[in-house]
């Protein structure tokens, strides 16, 4: 299988890509975000419980969101394999990621890491938020989400950089140019 975990701060081009990886590499795409979203526009219990949570721009709880995870991946038995896109964004998250793989003899191939400053960031996220409507896009929230980055999801590359798995990839430019420096790395692994 090839299992990669596509790793960057709000707004760094995670779905972007992760719409044309899955696309060359017959992947299933785990978005932990959109997955959250349906629950929460379908109004399931799951959705009732982490709607708010999100829309203030907090991270969803550990627990919930490792459950939600691996249910997601025991859906899908014939996987060539998964993109992990927003997930894991603890530590925690990524032990528990390495353990529930190991436990069906996988692993994750390697982690990209999408670069993109903060200016940048906030520059998107403003123009997606008048399409995209998102709560948590509001000014205020997304500092927040930002903060919850730089507080907790970064120390998840030292994790995978321990581990040997984990390539940067500059997130600025064309988006075929950046997918380019993507499917480079894939496809030496
Ligand atoms: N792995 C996760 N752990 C905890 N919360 C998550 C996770 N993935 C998504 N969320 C929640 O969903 C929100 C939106 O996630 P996502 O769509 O990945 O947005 P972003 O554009 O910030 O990368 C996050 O701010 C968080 O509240």
């Amino acid at each position: 299988m090839l299992n990669l975990v596509l790793f960057g701060p709000p707004g760094a081009g995670k779905g972007t890509q992760s719409e044309k990886l899955i696309e060359k590499y017959q992947l299933v795409h785990i978005s932990t975000g959109d997955i959250f979203r349906a629950h929460i526009k379908d109004q399931t219990a799951l959705g009732q419980q982490v709607s708010q949570i999100i829309a203030d721009g907090n991270l969803v709880p550990d627990a919930i969101t490792i459950a939600m995870l691996e249910e997601e991946i025991n859906k899908n038995p014939q996987a060539k394999g998964f993109i992990f896109d927003g997930f894991p964004r603890t530590v925690a998250q990524a032990e528990a990621l390495d353990k529930f793989l190991e436990s069906i003899n996988e692993h994750i191939t390697g982690v990209l890491a999408l670069d993109v400053t903060e200016e940048e960031l906030k520059q998107r996220i403003a123009k997606r938020q008048e399409m995209s409507g998102r709560a948590d896009d509001a000014a205020d929230k997304l500092t927040k989400r930002i903060e919850e980055y730089f507080n907790k999801t970064i120390h998840v590359l030292p994790y995978y950089e321990a581990q040997g798995k984990l390539s940067k990839v500059n997130g600025i430019g064309d988006i075929d140019a950046i997918f380019q420096s993507l499917t480079a790395i894939i496809d030496n692994y």
